[in-house]
């Protein structure tokens, strides 16, 4: 067995509850949305996350009121679009500022990031959600603030979750061989991508969900059942 060098992880469902991410994050946003869109539209950041909106939707020319209504229509989707999750993450730092809500941590999971860190793994998070909502999520975590475990973080900007290449970026990105590093994620499709790109996988099913019998990658229950 290769020795493992670093740790790429995935949130939802794999350091937090999906729950968290569809229960309190999405709707926030929702809500949210249409006003805060109106209120920054002169903001360059904002016009060019709606032209990339428009862009991904394949529309020439649509009112701010379209593009809102199409934006409300992909969260309803859980598209993981990387417009959509960069307008998300803007909005949800109003929430985190706020102390509206602290991202869901299960509870192993925190200290397990200290002791891999201490055992000299480099640690990394590749979510859909922007690069700076992760920043966001960690910082205002439960458990702390658990951004100074991570060396790096990577979004959709890097690549889908399900394709092959996105994992070859990132292994050349941390400058590690695919094999010294294991990705973890409760998405079985984002597990087949990472595995054909070389990495070494970890399927969280967290409970309820039960361990198969022959799981088509190694199962843990929790971070704390992860053999390396
Ligand atoms: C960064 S917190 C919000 C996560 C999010 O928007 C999402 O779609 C979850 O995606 P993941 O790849 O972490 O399962
Ligand atoms: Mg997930």
């Amino acid at each position: 067995m290769t020795v493992i060098r670093a740790i790429v992880t995935d949130i939802e469902g794999t350091t937090s509850s999906i729950s968290f991410v569809k229960d309190v994050l999405f709707p926030y946003a929702r809500k949210r949305l249409p006003a805060y869109v109106e209120t920054h539209a002169d903001q360059p950041d904002m016009q060019h996350w709606l032209h990339e909106a428009a862009k991904e939707a394949g529309i020439v020319e649509a009112s701010r009121q379209e593009i809102i209504e199409l934006l409300l229509r992909w969260i309803d989707e859980d598209r993981k679009s990387t417009a959509l999750k960069a307008l998300q993450g803007m909005i949800w730092k109003v929430g985190y500022e706020n102390g509206d809500y602290r991202a869901h941590m299960y509870p192993e999971v925190a200290a397990r990031l200290h002791a891999w860190r201490a055992d000299g793994l480099h640690l990394y998070v590749y979510s859909s959600g922007s690069v700076p909502a992760q920043k966001l999520f960690f910082h205002y975590s439960e458990a702390g603030d658990l951004s100074p475990m991570f060396a790096g973080y990577f979004d959709t900007e890097t690549g889908p979750k399900r394709e092959r290449r996105s994992y070859e970026q990132i292994a050349e990105a941390i400058g590690e061989q695919p094999g010294h590093i294991l990705f973890l994620s409760d998405i079985v499709e984002e597990l087949d991508a990472a595995r054909a790109a070389g990495f070494r996988t970890g399927w969280l099913l967290r409970p309820p969900l039960a361990i198969p019998a022959q799981p088509t990658h190694p199962a843990y229950a929790d971070f704390d059942a992860i053999e390396l």
